[in-house]
């Protein structure tokens, strides 16, 4: 992986461009993620192991939003169900052919790894397979709110008895007193991990048109209309979650 510093919001910018996962943020991006995103390295892995207890058979593992493949690669280090295979989606070119070289990479240093296809795509337009995990990992929210109803339930449907999808998100949360507390000390968690005040604010700006995160009601309630049976938060970090929704 890119051992390079994200440094892409450190100088003053005239005017901040909206945020968009392009060549610069690819070079950046495992640095970026890691240190913007509390528990990520934690959530990760995990999904990894969660994704091992709800495989099927002969079926497909989807990562949806894959960015790198960080979520793909532990699906590949996890799960050994016979006859599995990972299918990883993104719609950033940049994305696609990096996660292609670090995938490459993966299969040089291990062997029985599950197959996997990477296809550049918008997950919107997307034909699903019977899929017994489907892993959107802080991508439902770069979707336009009104089309992330029809997206979960065509996952719904997608999914075999036994599955799962997991779903990970930044939250936001209808008391203005635990959004700002929980705001605050996100703010803490980036300046902790070396980012300045300019970077934090300048990316806060970059990201506030093109992310629109929802409080963990709605997605309980949009992961229900969408006809999920059961939604199990199994992880939060201040204001970032994952959360299990069974078929
Ligand atoms: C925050 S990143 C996801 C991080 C990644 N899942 C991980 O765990 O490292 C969001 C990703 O979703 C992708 N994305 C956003 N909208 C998409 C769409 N409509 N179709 C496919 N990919 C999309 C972006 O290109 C970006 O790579
Ligand atoms: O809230 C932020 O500042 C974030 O950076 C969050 C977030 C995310 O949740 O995906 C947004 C964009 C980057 O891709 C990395 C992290």
């Amino acid at each position: 992986m890119s051992k390079e510093s994200d440094r892409l919001f450190a100088q003053p910018l005239a005017q901040v461009p909206d945020f968009a996962f392009n060549e610069d943020v690819v070079r950046v991006f495992p640095d970026m993620i890691k240190r913007s995103v509390p528990g990520y390295p934690t959530i990760v892995e995990n999904l990894g192991v969660l994704a091992a207890q709800f495989a099927q058979p002969n079926s497909v593992l989807y990562d949806l939003g894959s960015s790198l493949g960080a979520v793909t690669q532990a699906l590949r280090r996890h799960v050994r169900t016979d006859g599995c295979r990972v299918i990883a989606v993104d719609n950033s070119a940049a994305m696609v052919e990096r996660c292609r070289e670090y995938l490459n990479g993966q299969d040089s240093m291990f062997q029985e790894l599950l197959p996997v296809e990477v296809i550049e795509g918008d997950i919107l337009a997307l034909d699903f397979q019977p899929a017994s995990v489907v892993a959107l990992n802080f991508t439902l929210q770069f979707i336009a709110p009104d089309q992330r109803t029809a997206l979960l339930s065509r996952i719904r449907q997608s999914l075999l008895p036994g599955g799962a999808l997991i779903l990970s998100e930044k939250l936001r949360f209808n008391d203005p007193e635990e959004h700002a507390l929980l705001t605050d000390l996100h703010i803490a968690f980036k300046r902790a991990n070396g980012y300045s005040e300019l970077e934090i604010a300048q990316k806060r700006s970059a990201i506030e048109n093109v992310m629109k995160p929802d409080s963990l009601e709605e997605h309980r309630e949009r992961l229900l209309a969408a006809g999920f049976s059961k939604v199990v938060p199994w992880f939060q970090c201040l204001n970032f979650a994952s959360l299990i929704a069974l078929p």
